[in-house]
């Protein structure tokens, strides 16, 4: 069994946390990073609204394969595609994007990654989907979506930059 969300219900995901970083960042600089794959292009469409307020943003991607704690991730996906952080991360508030939240392991391996480069005055999380059942203490700032999901499910999500198809998919186990 599945269910399936559209591209309608992604790009409000995406208004949703445009929507919650404006509100409490106001007109703060803030460095957007998304974690590749996905959370990079989440983290453009949300950075591509905010700009519409000339909001004071920094954008960057971070690749934390190398980082991960579950190395048969990498010999699955071997192609390590490089992190882009152009800007000081020193003393910078940083906004971590991410397009699912699930057990917080990413965000964890993430949080190594981007230490690495600096001190950030702040670090806090978005995400496009919080399907929950972490194994972390990780909880995001700003959630776009919250999905509702027995912890054998698995949320797949296609983004048009990525996939060529905006759509959520959760499979049931
Ligand atoms: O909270 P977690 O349990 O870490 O799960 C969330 C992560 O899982 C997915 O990435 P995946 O590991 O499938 O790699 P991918 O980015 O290469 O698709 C997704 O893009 C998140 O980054
Ligand atoms: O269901 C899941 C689990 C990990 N990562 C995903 O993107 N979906």
């Amino acid at each position: 069994m599945s269910r399936t969300l559209d591209a309608d219900a992604i790009e409000e995901g995406v208004q949703a946390l445009a929507k919650a970083i404006r509100e409490r960042v106001g007109d703060q600089p803030v460095a957007l990073v998304g974690i590749r794959s996905r959370g990079d292009e989440v983290a453009e469409r949300v950075c591509r609204v905010l700009s519409e307020d000339d909001a004071d943003l920094l954008y960057g991607t971070l690749d934390i394969s190398l980082y991960r704690d579950d190395y048969e991730h990498l010999h699955e996906n071997p192609q390590l595609q490089g992190s882009e952080i152009d800007f000081e991360i020193e003393g910078t508030h940083i906004i971590l994007v991410d397009d699912v939240l699930f057990t917080g392991r990413t965000i964890r391996a993430a949080l190594d990654a981007l230490c690495d480069y600096g001190r950030p005055a702040k670090i806090e999380l978005a995400v496009l989907i919080d399907r929950g059942h972490r194994e972390m203490p990780i909880q995001p700032d700003y959630v776009g979506i919250t999905l509702e999901t027995d912890r054998r499910d698995h949320v797949y999500v296609s983004l048009e930059g990525t996939d060529g198809i905006d759509q959520v998919e959760v499979k049931t186990a």
